[in-house]
């Protein structure tokens, strides 16, 4: 699909597949009803997977722009918008007024197709037309005309989140009609208040034009509500890329290009998310992307003196640390679910295969409040499902929720949204080199499952007790010098945790799977925008 920006591959199954296919058209001109008559050159046909205009006068149009007449040749009279493109249409006063996003590059333009229909007395008729083309254009399983509530970090993406609002993103929606309420977030938390109060009754989603930290707060907003279920269950979160990160993005929408977002997101198709209760302390967190102790979380979290380095300072902090061999020894008792790699494999495949079937839920009246944990919480009894294993050597620990984490990072390539498990990934910190190196461009490509020395897992539940650093580095020297050239501050910290990007105390916490808890819009239903391991 040409909305598709990134390397993520398209399901084949879309209703809004677009093959540009003009041929479309001779099929179609015998589907009675099929065609629109604007005026004796113009016509407007629903072809097979897309609009077709045939106008006389764009061949005409277009052969005064050739040079100087020299390099004259035959123009195309016809114009094909896949319907995934096409964002509005309406009749009024004998007018038509189709407006669609125009794909160019990394990016979308709203353009639109205006015509006078000379013939009065077909009004009735193009109303139905129109019709027709927004049910091509909307197909089963998507909202028309969205309401969305868009809260805009303004220091967001480097503080550009504003400008890329209003530039990408807000002509979109207001092409597409939906209904929008824009504020801009006033302090940290502030995003999370207004998830807490949000009337569900008058948004179908919470747009968020920010990077994956306003995200977060919304699940959890919603969370805290007294009737979190039905609020998570009926207003889909999603987020307008801002950031640097953007992992919500990539994975629902399948890029992280603000307008091809919005796009998506004007087409998304509701679909259930798991999000992992944590407890820590007397605290309780929603995760929807990933949680990380150790050298994910530090290199996250911990590189503050290096943020001269823009984006590179990942990689470098990654490098160093690996390089150093460094390892983030904890106590770690898992629920595991299927540790064959095959089998998981397998289940993603067949999950995807099925992905086009319908993903809607009911929703149950009596539903207000958020089910128990299974598990408890990290102050109870170690759970009986939970077995210990001996972590001494620990290297990273990262579980997610999501595949991508950032646009060169897709970690989990097995994940998916509502399959009721969690994906942990464990790497022992006294891997070769040379084998830590190659898992690095492996990340890339989503392929670091294949590597022996990962441990890829599905799981429902852990909890996990990360040990002081002290105790953790019997080598001070190596540990110093990891520190000094991976970035590390001034402060003097224990160690990282990151919940979603956001750290939190570095002490023991547990984490637990509930499944299908939230809402996503996703580009299609049921799965995230990629292909899943080879
Ligand atoms: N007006 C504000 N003032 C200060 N902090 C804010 C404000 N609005 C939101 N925040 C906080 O900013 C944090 C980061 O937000 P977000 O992830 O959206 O942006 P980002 O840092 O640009 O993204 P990324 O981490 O991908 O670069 C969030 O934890 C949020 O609470």
């Amino acid at each position: 699909m040409s909305a598709n920006s990134s390397p993520i591959n398209a399901d084949t199954s879309n209703p809004f597949d677009d093959h540009a296919d003009v041929e479309g058209v001779e099929h179609n001109d015998h589907n009675a009803g099929a065609t629109l008559y604007v005026d004796r050159n113009v016509t407007l046909t629903i072809g097979s997977d897309c609009l077709v205009l045939l106008d006389e006068g764009l061949r005409e149009r277009r052969e005064v722009s050739d040079c100087c007449g020299i390099l004259r040749k035959r123009r195309k009279n016809t114009h094909a918008v896949p319907y995934y493109n096409v964002l509005w249409a309406k009749v009024q006063d004998s007018e038509i007024t189709i407006s669609y996003a125009h794909v160019a590059g990394n990016a979308c333009r709203v353009r639109r197709i205006h015509y006078v229909i000379l013939d009065k007395t077909i009004d009735t008729f193009a109303q139905r037309w129109v019709q027709r083309l927004l049910d091509r254009a909307y197909p089963q399983g998507c909202t028309r005309r969205k309401r969305i509530k868009v809260l805009i970090n303004p220091f967001g993406g480097q503080g550009r989140a504003q400008k890329i609002w209003t530039r990408d993103l807000e002509p979109v929606l207001a092409a597409a009609n939906c209904d929008v309420d824009a504020e801009k977030t006033g302090y940290r938390g502030h995003a999370g208040e207004i998830a807490e109060k949000l009337d569900v009754e008058a948004f179908d989603v919470v747009g968020c034009a920010s990077g994956d930290g306003i995200p977060h707060e919304v699940f959890n907003g919603l969370a805290r509500r007294a009737d979190a279920k039905r609020a998570l269950r009926e207003v889909a979160v999603c987020q307008f890329p801002c950031g640097s990160g953007n992992g919500m993005s990539l994975n629902c929408c399948g890029t992280d290009s603000p307008s091809l977002a919005a796009l998506a997101i004007v087409k998304g198709i509701n679909t259930p998310l798991d999000l992992t209760a944590i407890t820590q302390g007397d605290k309780t967190y929603y995760s929807f992307l990933s949680q990380s102790v150790g050298i994910i979380a530090e290199t996250d979290l911990g590189t503050e003196s290096l943020r001269w380095m823009g984006s590179f300072r990942f990689t470098w902090g990654l490098l160093v640390r690996l390089l150093g061999k460094t390892v983030y020894p904890a106590e770690l008792s898992v629920a595991v679910e299927t540790s064959d790699k095959s089998a998981i494999r397998e289940a993603h495949r067949k999950a995807r295969e099925q992905s086009s079937a319908a993903h809607a839920r009911g929703y149950e009246e009596a539903e207000q409040s958020l089910p128990p944990l299974k598990y408890g919480t990290v102050r109870d009894p170690m759970p009986e499902d939970f077995k210990s294993e001996d972590q001494s050597t620990l290297g990273n620990f990262w579980v997610g929720n999501m595949c991508w984490m950032s646009p060169d990072v897709c970690f989990f390539s097995a994940a998916l949204p509502a399959d009721g498990k969690m994906d942990m990934v464990t790497i022992d910190g006294n891997t070769p080199r040379l084998e830590s190196l190659a898992m690095m461009t492996a990340v890339e490509k989503g392929t670091i499952m294949d590597f022996d020395c990962v441990n890829y897992r599905k799981v429902s539940g852990y909890r996990i007790n990360p040990l002081p650093a002290s105790e953790a580095s019997k080598k001070e020297w190596r540990k110093k010098i990891v520190e000094r050239l991976g970035g590390a501050g001034n402060e003097k910290v224990d160690g990282y945790i990151s919940i979603d990007g956001e750290r939190v105390p570095y002490e023991a916490y547990q984490a637990e799977i509930v499944p299908g808890l939230a809402t996503v819009l996703c580009k299609h239903a049921g799965v995230f925008e990629f292909d899943g391991p080879k």
